[in-house]
């Protein structure tokens, strides 16, 4: 069966790149890529439509599943028009607000709706190792470093967030402490998060689990942006066949 796509935010870092990871896979065709403010473009072939367009689009080309790399706002609009169509939604948008995450599992319960803060395989391996770093190390100071390019708007990452919430299940923290300046000490408990915006920097993330005699680091560095659309067209393909509920990457790779 040929997975039918609609995407979203198409001509944006992850859109072209989406197309691009599609047109690489036999059992996937993008039926449809939208962008807010088309210009007679193209990526891959794929004529770029308005986003205004969105809800016709989904009514006459039948997508089966729609990526969305977009922004929140736009992806929990995108989510409640899919769950009314009947059309499945994977999205790797990050930056929600507990408001919109509400929005985006409310359409889970239409159809099947798909959240990965990030779609490589390598981050998955990194959420599955840190819980165990942080248990195994109790007392280690632990601090975490996300690197991203400088036209990223949220911080800290989708990533960064996840494996802090990772961090936070496996040990006994007190709080997170976003950059450090002034004068006082580190103090236990803490997690320092700190967020890099430079260059063109696809993403890394980086966990440090110190004590003062030595130092784990545990590191993923995304070499170029088609490990995530790869990723994200995999899950696509997947989440054609579920049924309507709320799954994470991880459910992809169960399998
Ligand atoms: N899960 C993962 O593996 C990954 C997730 N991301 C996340 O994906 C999202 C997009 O990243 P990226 O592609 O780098 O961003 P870009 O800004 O390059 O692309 C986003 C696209 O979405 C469009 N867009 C943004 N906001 C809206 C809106 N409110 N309504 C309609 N269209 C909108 C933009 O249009 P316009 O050009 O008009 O602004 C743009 O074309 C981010 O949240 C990022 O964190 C990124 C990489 C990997
Ligand atoms: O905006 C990006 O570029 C990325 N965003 C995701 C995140 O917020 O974690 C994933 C990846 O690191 C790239």
């Amino acid at each position: 069966m040929t997975v039918r796509l609609g995407v979203t935010g198409a001509t944006g870092r992850m859109g072209r790149e989406v197309i691009a990871a599609a047109a690489d896979r036999d059992d996937c065709e993008v039926v449809f890529a939208v962008n807010r403010d088309p210009a007679d473009e193209t990526v891959d072939g794929v004529e770029i439509e308005s986003a205004a367009e969105f809800d016709s689009l989904v009514d006459d080309r039948e997508p089966t599943v729609v990526v969305d790399f977009t922004g929140p706002e736009s992806a929990v609009d995108y989510a409640a028009t899919c769950a009314d169509a009947d059309v499945a939604f994977v999205t790797g948008t990050t930056g929600f607000d507990d408001d919109q995450r509400e929005a985006l599992e409310a359409a889970s319960e239409a159809v099947a709706v798909l959240h990965a803060p990030n779609f490589a395989r390598g981050v998955q391996a990194l959420l599955n190792v840190v819980g165990e770093a942080v248990r195994n190390l109790p007392g280690y100071d632990v601090e975490l470093v996300e690197t991203h390019h400088n036209a990223k708007r949220d911080a800290p990452s989708g990533t960064a967030n996840g494996l802090l919430e990772e961090i936070e299940a496996n040990g006994e923290f007190t709080e997170r402490t976003h950059g450090r300046v002034g004068e006082d000490p580190r103090e236990a408990g803490e997690i320092g998060v700190h967020a890099l915006r430079a260059g063109n920097v696809t993403g890394e993330h980086e966990v440090i689990l110190a004590d003062n005699h030595e130092e784990l680091r545990l590191t993923h560095r995304a070499e170029d942006r088609g490990v995530f659309a790869a990723g994200a067209v995999d899950a696509a393909a997947w989440i054609a066949g579920q049924k309507s509920g709320w799954y994470e990457f991880s459910d992809v790779i169960a399998e």
